[in-house]
């Protein structure tokens, strides 16, 4: 289990986070959204030790991981695949994280497998794509079979078999009962993997639920009702307080949901042709809760530190 409290993070002027609290629990896969510059990384740093947060804890099965070295048996993360060496073979470097965390060589191979770099295990990695590097990062975070992962922006460069594949993976390790946590800046790529949302924008915590949740907190929803006496069922609908609006084909309705529309119609003996509940889109919620948090600074501000 992943915990945030309170956690906040100044570079100079500039706030990354603030005051962020959310949880992320074990068997499920839980996305964390928000806008460019939005404060993911920054909070994922945080959490695996590698930035002082300015105020608030980040800890991970409730110890903060920064100060114990737990190594690749308890998380396994993958912040920055380009981040590697490229001079060495995909082996090789799998094998030197291998030996420096006490894994047995054998699960070099295991992980090369399951991302699917087999067969250029022995390439230098200088000459890997994007998506290759992703996979080969993918890799390094499995090799301690750990009970944790942490993902920043896993599906940048992968191809859409690549995608589909992480996918699967991702729900795979939520559901043998680990904590899987994956940023995007995307909603569109959470949407079929992730079951739990944590949405952030401007460093502030924007949304912490279930993707069901989150979807009916965008735009309103409504229930699209067809029957040959519309007319009558929508004067009968009003009546009993709900906003009702007709369409050429069909009544739009809103303010009542689609049973107790189903109970109106048998009261008032009209013979519904349809009716449909009308799920609010994610990418319009996401793009609706985030709209004033969008970053969108392309100038370094002054007092900004480097990594
Ligand atoms: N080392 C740093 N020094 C100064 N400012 C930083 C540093 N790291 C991040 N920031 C600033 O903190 C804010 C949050 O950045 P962060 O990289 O955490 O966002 P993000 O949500 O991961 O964005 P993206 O989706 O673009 O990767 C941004 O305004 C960024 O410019």
């Amino acid at each position: 289990m992943i915990e945030v409290r309170e956690l906040s993070k100044r570079y100079g002027t500039t706030t990354a986070v603030r005051a962020l609290s959310f949880t992320v629990r074990p068997g499920h896969v839980t996305g964390f959204l928000g806008p460019n510059g939005a404060g993911k990384t920054t909070t994922l740093r945080m959490l695996l030790g590698l930035n002082t947060p300015t105020a608030g804890t980040a800890t991970i099965d409730g110890r903060d991981f920064g100060a114990v070295d737990r190594g690749l048996r308890h998380v396994g993360a993958l912040l920055d695949a380009q981040d590697v060496h490229g001079g060495r073979t995909a082996r090789a470097h799998l094998s030197a994280v291998a030996a420096s965390n006490g894994i047995p060589r054998g699960r070099v191979r295991d992980v090369l497998d399951e991302v699917g770099l087999a067969d250029v295990a022995g390439r230098r990695i200088g000459g890997f794509s994007l998506g290759m590097k992703q996979r080969l990062g993918i890799a390094g975070a499995l090799l301690g079979d750990p009970p944790v992962l942490i993902f920043d922006e896993p599906l940048n460069g992968l191809d859409p078999e690549g995608v589909q594949w992480l996918r699967a993976l991702l729900r795979r390790l939520a559901a043998e009962g680990r904590t899987v946590f994956v940023s995007s800046h995307q909603m569109s790529e959470m949407e079929l993997c992730a079951e739990q949302l944590i949405v952030i924008g401007r460093g502030e915590l924007i949304a912490a639920e279930s993707l069901t949740e989150f979807a009916a907190r965008g735009t309103r929803q409504g229930v699209r009702v067809r029957a040959r006496a519309a007319e009558r069922l929508a004067r009968a609908l009003r009546a009993e307080g709900a906003e009702v609006l007709s369409g050429e084909e069909a009544l739009t309705v809103t303010g009542m949901d689609a049973e107790r529309i189903g109970d109106l119609a048998l009261l008032y003996e009209v013979a519904l042709a349809e009716l449909t509940p009308l799920t609010a889109s994610l990418e319009q919620a996401f793009m609706e809760l985030t709209a004033d948090s969008v970053d969108y600074a392309t100038t370094p501000r002054t007092g900004e530190e480097t990594r």
